[in-house]
């Protein structure tokens, strides 16, 4: 029950007194029926079938004094009375503190998805680069989903567990013999109940784990649908989705069997205990009648709600393998959360330029495999310097370094002079526009798309960044021009016009530094010496740094850095490494142009 404890004391952090508040509520709800039932007791002796005044037991006595005070006010109608206006109460109140249940409820779940999200949002990249993504998709959402039904069983049970409670200490009233049988018969029913318990965790596991790969196939069937069509992929996805379905048809049955098991496990041992235990009322404790039609109504009404305990209970077991992965991701967000403040820093300004100075970096800590091996290299300031490197070589491992996305093992990279550090990064990234390798749009307009970078952007400022692109053009050409839909990930649009359009939103929040990472690749040779001009134009007044596997595409780099199995093997300008015969550059160089021919 550790995790649902966590999950108590953050509800009781969220909610505050309002909490005792609703307790409070549940408990006065439980006396008032308490008060209910007692009030049978003259409606019981008012119809004649027992004759309190005449049994004399000492249960009787407090309760005479009572009749008598009714007697006096009017008698039947008089209790009748006051059992409508405390039924009327108790369901007010029920009312109010359900509402005020679900408020708690829904506005703990509504606070923990907010808080999980922005601490994903705020982790670093590394915690990324570790996980499965459909692995957080599915614990942010069904997981968690799962975890709020979760709470509002808990609070249910709550409510249950103080009725329960409070209909027993008058039950011990009554009749404290009788009562502790009961207590002791339910007791060794709960013992029995463990194993249901245990079981319902254990299927709830495995309800976790089927989710999170059917969220895992089902995505990666959308994503490499032309994949699947173009290689006739159909048949193997449409077995696995037998397989994975049936697996979910049988886990559902499965908990339902067990459900359904220990209800009818316990309605059965409570229809064999209410037997025994009212023969032995009535032969062994020698029970009055009215005492014994009480105790039978309260355990008549008690039952249903001890097995809903037990229900509840189960249904809490089964959550608590999603309430675990969710408490996991919180916790490893948070552990893996980049910086303090984010909205304060101001976009830094790099006068000289940034260096990293024998940085060594690997993805895997424990392998013996090093992505980056003692890089010294120095990026000068409103220079553009070009990366280039047999695929997997680590271009794009030393720009994820640069922006702070990886963090050096060894070394360290410097901005000016000073050292990049959890304080200056964020700083460092809003004077950053990075266009990746495989650019990101979302399913929304092409105005949407570049105003995300810059609110405030002017239809000019637009116009500007799509031309600076090659992209105005095509924006033109298209049915409603910049408020033209551009479908999943920008689908409707060719891959060079989502390289233009990513581009162009890069350009738009006017960065000081530019990075492209093979942003030009699906380019044809007429839009890439387009943008080949316009960033000619931005030497001198921006740092760009670019990853470019086609060698023409950085002809005018003032720098190029050769990397080879994650060390740098050549650097300086172009043509002077061009000239290097058997350097790297030379031979990628021959190697390019042969296949031009
Ligand atoms: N997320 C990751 N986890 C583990 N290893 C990785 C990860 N990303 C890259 N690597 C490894 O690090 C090395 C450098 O990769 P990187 O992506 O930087 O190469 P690259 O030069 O940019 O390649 P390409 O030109 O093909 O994009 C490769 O051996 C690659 O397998």
């Amino acid at each position: 029950m550790k995790p649902f404890l966590y999950f108590f004391k953050q509800l009781y952090l969220y909610s505050g007194k309002k909490l005792y508040i609703n307790v409070f509520g549940m408990v006065f709800i439980g006396l008032l029926d308490g008060i209910g039932l007692l009030l049978l007791i003259p409606v019981i002796n008012y119809s004649g079938i027992v004759n309190f005044h005449a049994e004399g037991t000492s249960f009787n006595k407090p309760l005479l004094y009572l009749q008598q005070l009714f007697d006096s006010l009017g008698g039947l109608a008089f209790v009748l009375v006051v059992f409508i206006f405390i039924n009327i109460l108790q369901s007010f109140l029920q009312r109010m503190i359900t509402i005020e249940n679900v408020k708690i409820q829904h506005g703990f779940s509504k606070s923990l998805r907010r808080e999980i999200y922005r601490d994903l949002l705020y982790a670093n990249w590394d915690f990324y680069v570790r996980r499965r993504k459909t692995d957080i998709i599915n614990t942010i959402t069904a997981e968690l989903g799962r975890v709020s039904a979760g709470i509002n069983t808990l609070v249910q049970l709550m409510a249950s567990m103080i009725f329960t409670v409070i209909q027993v200490a008058i039950a011990f009233m009554l009749s404290p013999t009788i009562t502790m049988f009961v207590l002791g018969s339910g007791l060794i029913l709960s013992v029995f109940s463990r194993g249901f318990i245990r079981r319902s965790r254990m299927l709830g596991s495995r309800t976790s784990e089927i989710g999170q790969s059917f969220l895992a196939g089902i995505t990666d069937s959308f994503n490499g649908m032309k994949e699947i069509k173009s290689n006739t992929l159909e048949r193997s996805r449409v077995e696995w989705s037998h397989t994975i379905t049936q697996r979910m048809y049988d886990e559902q049955l499965e908990y339902t069997t067990l459900k359904t098991a220990s209800q009818f496990y316990y309605k059965s041992a409570s229809a064999v205990l209410i037997a025994i235990f009212i023969f032995l009322s009535v032969q062994l404790f020698n029970a009055q009648a009215a005492q014994l039609m009480l105790i039978i109504i309260i355990f008549g009404r008690l039952w249903p709600r001890v097995t809903g305990i037990q229900a509840s209970m189960e249904q809490i077991a089964a959550t608590i393998p999603a309430l675990e992965s969710v408490i996991q991701l919180k916790k490893e967000s948070q552990t893996a959360r980049e910086q303090e403040n984010f909205t304060n820093s101001e976009p830094i300004v790099i006068e000289k330029g940034i260096e990293c100075k024998k940085v060594f970096f690997r993805y895997n800590k424990k392998a013996n495999t090093y992505a980056m091996k003692n890089i010294d290299v120095f990026f000068p300031s409103n220079c553009m310097t070009a990366v280039i490197g047999k695929s997997g070589a680590g271009k794009s491992t030393l720009v994820d370094l640069l922006m702070g996305l990886n963090r050096p093992e060894r070394g360290e990279i410097l901005l000016d002079g000073i050292q990049l550090t959890e304080r200056n990064l964020h700083s460092l990234r809003r004077s950053i526009s990075y266009v990746p390798q495989d650019p990101f749009l979302f399913n929304t307009t092409v105005r949407e798309n570049l105003s995300l970078i810059q609110p405030n952007a002017s239809e000019d400022q637009l116009w500007d960044a799509l031309r600076f692109a090659a992209a105005d053009d095509f924006v033109k050409r298209l049915p409603q021009g910049l408020d033209t839909l551009i479908g999943d990930r920008g689908i409707r649009l060719s891959g060079g016009e989502r390289q233009r359009l990513v581009l162009a939103r890069a350009i738009l929040r006017e960065p000081t530094i530019l990075v492209l990472d093979e942003a030009t690749s699906a380019l044809d040779s007429e839009n890439e010496t387009n943008i080949q001009e316009a960033l000619e134009k931005l030497k001198g007044k921006m740092t760009i740094i670019i990853i470019a596997h086609r060698l023409s595409t950085i002809r005018n780099a003032d720098q190029v850095i050769v990397l080879d199995k994650g060390e740098i093997i050549q650097q300086g300008e172009f043509r002077d490494l061009a000239k290097e015969q058997r350097g790297m550059f030379n031979h990628l160089l021959k190697q390019q142009i042969k296949l031009s021919l």
